[in-house]
């Protein structure tokens, strides 16, 4: 018997990660550098978005049929006439990756069930994405899903990431990510592309490749000196301040180069010790970071030897439903360092201020 909590929704996470990232892969290729779709709030969607999480709330309500799921989409906007075109795209996407086997028996044995009362019309995709519609919150057991994060990533070429997180009572207690882009090994940039990342609450943070199923342990560098270190941050200026960002870099001795990366494969890099340090501080005062964005990269990080907290250190609070509107920011360092980067990131923002 297996001693791993939750080895079956961690199994069959892998499993909904997997056939969205391969999905997201394929259609990046025919999407590169067309603009997506512009959502309500002016941030941009693709039929990749809408078809990923299409399949991963599918498998999901097939296996976990109770739980909830906070999902990033809504199929609001594709209920518009003009939608017309892409609804007919998503159905298309979504019955082909059906249709496609998975790389492994295990795996590919999970959607046998979904495949058998396969949704088939229009309305049960839109009704698969429409079963995001959770508000969260600090009871039950609540799926964070972020089908795409990193959009724009996507949309240039670049990382972006499948997120899936499962939160129990408030805490997350699993977290996968597929980063398509992601080399597998980092000390060979222009080897295999494509790691998946995983991590139960208490069990360590673990990667592998598409097509095995071996897990590698995975843990942050531990440095001798923060001024060695490095930091990520967003490629976008306007999701985190780079300027109060390379501030506080110098204020820790950073010399490197900020590396500017798309997407919780920020949080993936740092798990691996590929960079140390992720920082995310506000641009706005009023916005409020989602559930999607953190939930499993938070997790991965703190099981790989990390400490996430918002920008005052107060750990991120994911039971206040959809956002995280208890906290600010995100900070994101190795254990030994995190409270010294929490001093550098208030002296910044104290000066700021002044
Ligand atoms: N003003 C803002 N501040 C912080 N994050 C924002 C933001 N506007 C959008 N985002 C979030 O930033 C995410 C991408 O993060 P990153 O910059 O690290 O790649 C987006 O996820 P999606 O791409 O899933 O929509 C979106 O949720
Ligand atoms: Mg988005
Ligand atoms: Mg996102
Ligand atoms: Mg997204």
């Amino acid at each position: 018997m297996s001693t791993i909590r939750y080895s079956r929704e961690r199994q069959i996470a892998l499993s909904a990660v997997l056939k969205a990232s391969l999905l997201a892969q394929k259609v990046q290729e025919q999407l590169v550098g067309s603009g997506g779709v512009e959502k309500r709030d002016k941030s941009p969607v693709t039929v990749g978005d809408y078809t990923s999480q299409a399949l991963v709330s599918s498998l999901l309500a097939l296996h976990f049929p109770a739980d909830r799921i906070i999902g990033e989409e809504d199929s609001s906007d594709l209920r518009q006439p003009s939608q017309s075109a892409i609804k007919d795209q998503i159905v298309r996407l979504a019955s082909e990756a059906m249709s496609e086997s998975l790389p492994l028996e295990e795996e590919e044995r999970a959607w046998e069930g979904v495949k058998a009362g396969e949704p088939k019309t229009e309305a049960d995709w839109l009704a698969a994405i429409d079963r995001g519609n959770s508000e969260g919150g600090a009871s039950g057991r609540h799926w964070a899903l972020d089908p795409i994060d990193g959009t724009k990533g996507f949309l240039r070429g670049g990382q972006y990431a499948v997120c899936l997180g499962l939160i129990e009572e408030g805490e997350v207690v699993l977290g996968v990510m597929g980063c398509p882009n992601l080399p597998l090994d980092p000390k060979n940039k222009d080897g295999e592309k494509g790691a998946l990342f995983v991590a139960v609450k208490g069990e360590g943070a673990f990667q592998r490749s598409f097509t095995s199923s071996t897990l590698t342990p995975i843990s942050m560098s531990t440095l001798t000196s923060l001024s060695s270190a490095s930091f990520c941050e967003s490629v976008e200026a306007g999701h985190s301040d780079h300027s109060t960002n390379a501030r506080i870099a110098q204020l820790l001795g950073i010399t490197k180069d900020s590396v500017r990366m798309d997407s919780q494969a920020k949080y993936c890099s740092i798990a691996r010790g590929d960079g140390d340090i992720y920082l995310r501080l506000p641009v706005s005062e009023t916005y409020q970071e989602k559930v999607w964005d953190h939930a499993s990269g938070s997790l991965l990080v703190a099981e790989a030897g990390g400490v996430v907290s918002d920008m005052h250190g107060k750990p991120l609070d994911f039971s206040l439903g959809r956002t995280l509107r208890g906290n600010k920011g995100v900070v994101a360092a190795h254990k030994d360092w995190h409270a010294k980067v929490i001093e550098a990131v208030q002296q910044a923002v104290g000066e700021e201020k002044k």
